[in-house]
């Protein structure tokens, strides 16, 4: 659990050449790959399913980390499963049966996450924290790449910080992270920072910058005031 884990979403990415952006990612020094599963309709956007996710696998050994932003989300954690997913987040806001839900994807011997929206208050975590090994925190409306970090989340983070406790969950945070912010998000205890446009910008030949960057950014948080 010690580190902080960089995961660039290849939402970010360019999508006609998936596999080399992946490796390419991987190369430059990724922790994990982050995976954002859109379905038009608890996001006003479309992006891809489990084929796709089945068709990365081999492609690099690094934690594949997929967020399923679909409803109803149960009828598919089983493809997402089978497509090699190592870690299967879904949303508190998807449903009446978030505890079915994380049951369902442990038992398929996959780790559990819950992802809450920047308007979800903490509190809908309150009754899960033992059925989950990562929380999380979306600090833009989810949906598309390069918007702005919320600044509110941070106090969410905080929050969550503290409840989390000495239990083994991962606190991940999603949107607008970038060297800027990324030192307040670990200041305040997120320890795996998703990053999109800042990973993927300038191209393959920035990558290995990109996550260096990143990781310096992230390393330097404790010498800033938030
Ligand atoms: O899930 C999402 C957006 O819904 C994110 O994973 C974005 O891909 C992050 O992009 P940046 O804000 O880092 O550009």
């Amino acid at each position: 659990m010690t580190g902080v884990v960089i995961a660039p979403s290849i939402l970010s990415a360019d999508f006609a050449r998936l596999g080399e952006e992946t490796r390419a990612m991987a190369d430059a020094g990724a922790d994990w790959i982050h995976l954002d599963v859109m379905d038009g309709h608890f996001v006003p956007n479309i992006t891809f399913g489990p084929g796709v996710i089945a068709a990365l696998r081999p492609v690099t050994s690094l934690t594949l980390d997929v967020h399923l932003m679909i409803s109803p989300v149960d009828p598919y954690i089983a493809a997402f499963a089978e497509s090699g997913a190592d870690v299967i987040t879904v949303h508190a806001e998807n449903g009446p049966h978030l505890h079915r839900s994380l049951q369902a994807i442990r038992a398929l011997g996959k780790k559990a996450g819950v992802s809450l929206n920047p308007a979800t208050h903490e509190s809908a975590l309150q009754y899960v924290l033992d059925d989950i090994d990562l929380i999380l925190v979306m600090s833009v409306n989810p949906g598309f790449g390069g918007q702005s970090f919320i600044p509110s989340q941070l106090d969410k983070i905080r929050a969550i910080r503290e409840m989390i406790g000495r239990r083994a969950i991962r606190l991940e945070v999603d949107g607008g992270v970038t060297p800027l912010t990324a030192p307040q998000i670990v200041e305040a205890g997120g320890d795996v920072l998703v990053a999109g446009s800042a990973a993927f910008r300038g191209g393959q030949l920035c990558y290995a910058d990109n996550i260096a960057e990143l990781r310096r950014a992230a390393a330097s948080a404790g010498a800033i005031a938030v």
